[in-house]
C-alpha cells in the first residue's frame, strides 16, 4: 500500500504585485493510512498553506503531492477535484456550514455535488449523523440553532459522508470552549482509532496534540522536528 499522502520537496511562494512571500520551503512528508497527525507551529509558519497543498485546494510552486499513489501535480483541475472529492474530507476552524440548509442537507451536500440520487444520499447522511453521539436528533435544525461544538460535529459529519481516507482539519477546536472542544477531540480520536480514518490536522490545542500519533513541528515553512508519541 502506498502512503496516503506523500509530499515531495513542496514549496509555495505567494506573489503579489510588490512582494514575494515564501510560505513553504521544500517540505518532505509521508502519512500512512490510519495515522493521526498534528501539524503545529507559530502563526504564519505555513500550516494552512501545507494543508491547502496536500488537500489539493491550491497548487505548489514546486514539488509534488501524491495522494494514494496518484501524482496530483500534473492533473487537470477537473481530475484534481475528482481525486479530492473521492479521497479527502475537510474540516475548517469556522465550520463553513450553509446557514439556510438544515443539518441533514448540509451533511448531504458533498453527495449532491457527486451526483448521488436523493434517497441514497439522505440515507447515507443519516447514517453518518447517527454515528456521532447526539447528532441525529438535530438533523432538521439550522446551523444557527446549534452550539459551536455541535456545528463543528456537523462539519465533521459532512467531511466524512463521502467516506474519505483522509480527513484534513485546520484548527478544528480553535473557536470552541474547552468543554465543547474536548467533545470534538474525542470524536476525532474515535474516528482515528475505530474507523481508521487518516487525520492530518493543524492545531494549537494541547488536548488535541496529546491524542495524536505524530506531531510535526513546522517553522518558517520548514519541518523543524517530528515527534512520535
Ligand atoms: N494568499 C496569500 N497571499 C500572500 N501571502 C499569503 C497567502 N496565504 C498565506 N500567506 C502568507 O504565508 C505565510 C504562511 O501562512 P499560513 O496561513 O500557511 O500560516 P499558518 O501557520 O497556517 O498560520 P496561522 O496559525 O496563523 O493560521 C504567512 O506569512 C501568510 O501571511
Amino acid at each position: 500500500m502506498p502512503p496516503i499522502v506523500q509530499a515531495i520537496k513542496l514549496s509555495k511562494v505567494y506573489r503579489t504585485k510588490k512582494v514575494e512571500y515564501v510560505a513553504l520551503r521544500g517540505v518532505d512528508l509521508e502519512i500512512q493510512g490510519g495515522e493521526f497527525v498534528a501539524l503545529v507551529g507559530p502563526s504564519g509558519s505555513g500550516k494552512t498553506t501545507l494543508l491547502d497543498m496536500i488537500g489539493l485546494l491550491d497548487s505548489p510552486t514546486a514539488g509534488k503531492v501524491i495522494i494514494n499513489g496518484i501524482d496530483a501535480t500534473s492533473l487537470s483541475e477537473r481530475k484534481k477535484a475528482e481525486l479530492r472529492n473521492k479521497h479527502i474530507g475537510f474540516v475548517f476552524q469556522s465550520y463553513n456550514l450553509i446557514t439556510y440548509l438544515s443539518v441533514l442537507e448540509n451533511v448531504e451536500l458533498p453527495l449532491a455535488v457527486a451526483g448521488i440520487p436523493f434517497w441514497k444520499r439522505r440515507k447515507r447522511a443519516e447514517e453518518v449523523l447517527a454515528e456521532i453521539p447526539g447528532m441525529l436528533e438535530l438533523k432538521d435544525k439550522k446551523p444557527n440553532e446549534l452550539s459551536g461544538g455541535q456545528q463543528q460535529r456537523v462539519a465533521i459529519a459532512r467531511a466524512l459522508v463521502n467516506d474519505p481516507e483522509l480527513l484534513i482539519a485546520d484548527e478544528p477546536t480553535a473557536n470552541l470552549d474547552t468543554k465543547t472542544g474536548e467533545a470534538v477531540v474525542k470524536l476525532l480520536k474515535s474516528l482515528s482509532v475505530e474507523k481508521k480514518v487518516t487525520i492530518l490536522m493543524a492545531t494549537h490545542d494541547p488536548d488535541m496534540i496529546k491524542n495524536c500519533d505524530r506531531v510535526i513541528h513546522i517553522r518558517d515553512g520548514m519541518i523543524e522536528r517530528v515527534v512520535e508519541q
